[in-house]
């Protein structure tokens, strides 16, 4: 089940900027030539992405879970100067299309790709302050993520997971499969907790937009 409806997600399409011609290019790409390829932010929640980063001016962006690499370009549109995003990924055979993907864009020079597990990555970071942090990997890890990262992110930076609202599943209390629990509880544990400030934005498959007080 998607969230919005075709017409309205086509509208909202239509009604926001462009897909910038290398973004068109490698969200065509990762269609023809990887599986799951709908894990993509893909054009609309990009640009989402994309505002949001222009709107916090970040100098340290962490994402983790890079794929193709097209959230971490469209986050990268909004870095500082001088600003830096680190992206992790698990998949050691994306090495090189990524940094293929990283060029084209002309971002190569501000994304920084580790190659490995988001959780030891992270246990080796001395990176602190992160302005933003994008939390898109091994989904039921994401609270994990979120606790190991709280303290690295800076008063007033936010944190955003994707993918909350699970195809609307966490709402139909039908649907009791581990995936759906696992969201579940995440979006409670957030909901309660006092040190951050959340609200879920139903754009594409829901993303947990969380700023640190
Ligand atoms: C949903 S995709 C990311 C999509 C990307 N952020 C985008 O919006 O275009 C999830 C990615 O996380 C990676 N991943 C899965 N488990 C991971 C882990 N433990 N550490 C780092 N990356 C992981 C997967 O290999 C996959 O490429």
């Amino acid at each position: 089940m998607e969230i919005l409806d075709t017409a309205l997600q086509a509208y909202l399409d239509n009604h926001c900027d462009p897909e910038p011609a290398g973004l068109q290019k490698i969200n065509r790409e990762t269609h023809l030539k990887m599986l799951k390829a709908n894990m993509l932010s893909g054009h609309y929640q990009g640009r989402v992405l994309s505002m949001l980063s222009k709107m916090m001016q970040p100098k340290l962006i962490l994402e983790i879970g890079t794929f193709t690499g097209y959230s971490a370009i469209c986050l990268a549109e909004g870095l500082a100067e001088g600003g830096v995003l680190h992206t992790i990924e698990v998949n050691a055979e994306y090495e090189e299309m990524l940094n293929s993907h990283f060029k084209l864009t002309n971002v190569d020079k501000k994304i920084k790709l580790h190659i490995g597990a988001a959780e030891a990555v992270i246990a080796d970071f001395e990176y602190n302050n992160f302005d933003i942090v994008f939390i898109d990997a091994d989904k039921r890890n994401n609270f994990k993520y979120f606790e190991l990262i709280l303290d690295k992110v800076r008063p007033g930076g936010l944190i955003i997971i994707d993918n909350v609202l699970w195809k609307g599943k966490v709402y139909d209390e039908h649907q009791k499969d581990a995936d759906t629990e696992s969201f579940r509880k995440l979006n409670e544990q957030i909901a309660v907790n006092t040190q951050v400030e959340k609200l879920i934005l139903p754009v594409r498959d829901g993303l947990l937009i969380i700023r640190k007080k």
